[in-house]
């Protein structure tokens, strides 16, 4: 795959300007009355221009056409993107989905987002969805934006070269990448390619605090990676696809939406590889709760709350003494979201597979299969990696979330006797002291 350049931060302030055009980038103000090579002006906003500084996130792009010289918006009908979570019944039970399938006939990656769960209100800008990609050719002359919120990509299968605004990117399984809302991207692929996205309305992604833990550990910033500026100036149709509302539109315009030659400022699309994570775990005895697994977080107004948490379980060491050390048996006032990428996940070996996922809902309780309790019951507590070659994830919400049909029904792939694994747990009591 090619190699691109890219710029190291999370959530500084940038500035990159494409080598074929120096100093593009005007110079100690952000509109000039002529801007550098007859470029124009345009600022991206992704908080209200009020927000506080620490929060406050735009840029600016020096383009060669602005974005506005398009056609009228129409409805684009091709897709099972959903933001009604009345489709079907509220369900509580434990629910596991096979791997989604790739796709039959030809989709790309707008074509191919299906949301599986969510909930809240893209208007309101308060809420999620939980969307699976599954697509077979490349977008071609033709650019995707996000309305509603921002993306949190992560594939599973066949490596992403996303061209943006701001500059190309690839993405390979086991690295994510967060697109922004409003930024215009299209999706190259090279085989049949599928992933998971977390999307989440109206507010973004930070790294956790960390604490007593200090200065430094899990997610580092300079890890995180952002593109440089990259145009072309290419005359030609490009569909715009907009998520606006839960719905996608699709407009029309006469020139290429990836033509800024330059850019600046801290609301940027960027990736990280989850092998740079930094794992911080107990050393002495009992199982840490997974939030010390924290890569990103999209924080509520309530305090330590997340409305949507990103959390891996990385390769690593497990050495706690007299401990059961597989995750605990549990019942959450959080909704957990579960993906593979690949390999096994430590509570459950069998049945939980790359490209699927579990949901396993407010209060709904969950925890170790049968085989797993009985083996990490009895197994010899040696120091031991857990989790080689293996990567899971979940998307953990203080919301309640709703299946949609297509997760429910259409996808076919929610397994229906998942919760047999959990039959068998014996009852081990050893009555009441003599
Ligand atoms: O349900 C799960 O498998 C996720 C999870 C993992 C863990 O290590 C502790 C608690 C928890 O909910
Ligand atoms: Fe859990």
């Amino acid at each position: 795959m090619e190699t691109f350049e890219y710029l190291h931060g999370f959530g500084s302030e940038f500035s990159s300007e494409d080598p074929r055009c120096p100093d593009s980038l005007p110079k100690g103000q952000n509109s000039p009355q002529k801007c550098p090579y007859g470029l124009y002006a345009e600022q991206l906003s992704g908080t209200a221009f009020t927000a506080p500084r620490s929060e406050n996130k735009r840029s600016w792009l020096y383009r060669i056409s602005p974005s506005i010289g398009h056609k009228p918006f129409k409805p684009f009908l091709e897709s099972n993107i959903s933001s009604n979570w009345d489709e079907v019944m509220p369900d509580p039970s434990q629910m596991r989905w096979n791997p989604f399938d790739f796709p039959s006939e030809k989709k790309d990656f707008v074509e191919g987002i299906n949301t599986i769960c969510g909930t809240g209100e893209p208007r309101l800008k308060l809420g999620l969805g939980i969307h699976v990609y599954s697509c077979n050719v490349s977008m071609k002359n033709r650019a995707f934006y996000n309305s509603d919120g921002d993306f949190l990509i992560v594939p599973q299968h066949g490596n992403l070269r996303i061209k943006t605004e701001f500059g190309k990117l690839t993405v390979e399984p086991n690295e994510i990448c967060v697109i922004q809302q409003g930024m215009r991207f299209q999706v190259e692929i090279s085989e049949p390619s599928r992933g998971y996205i977390l999307e989440v309305y109206g507010r973004h992604f930070t790294l956790p605090d960390l604490g007593p833990i200090g200065a430094n550990g899990l997610a580092n910033p300079r890890d995180f990676m952002t593109p440089v500026a990259c145009f072309e100036d290419v005359e030609e149709e490009f569909e715009i696809i907009a998520k606006y509302q839960g719905h996608l539109f699709v407009c029309i315009q006469e020139h290429s939406p990836f033509d800024v030659v330059g850019w600046h400022g801290n609301y940027v699309p960027y990736k990280y590889n989850l092998e740079n994570f930094m794992v911080i775990n107990s050393v002495s005895f009992d199982h840490c709760d997974p939030s010390i697994f924290t890569v990103l977080t999209c924080q509520s107004d309530k305090p330590g709350t997340a409305i949507a948490d990103f959390v891996i379980f990385p390769p690593r060491w497990s050495v706690q003494e007299h401990t059961f050390r597989p995750p605990y048996y549990h019942r959450n006032c959080m909704s957990e979201f579960m993906g593979l990428i690949k390999g096994k996940y430590e509570a459950k070996e069998g049945g939980f597979l790359p490209g699927g996922a579990t949901l396993h809902s407010i209060m709904t309780p969950h925890g170790p299969d049968v085989n797993c309790f009985e083996k990490s019951s009895q197994e010899e507590l040696k120091p031991c990696r857990v989790a080689d070659s293996t990567q899971s994830f979940m998307f953990e919400s203080c919301l309640g979330l709703a299946v949609t049909k297509w997760g429910a029904q259409t996808s076919k792939k929610l397994d229906h006797d998942y919760y047999k694994c959990w039959k068998g747990l014996k009852k081990n009591f050893t009555g009441p002291k003599k």
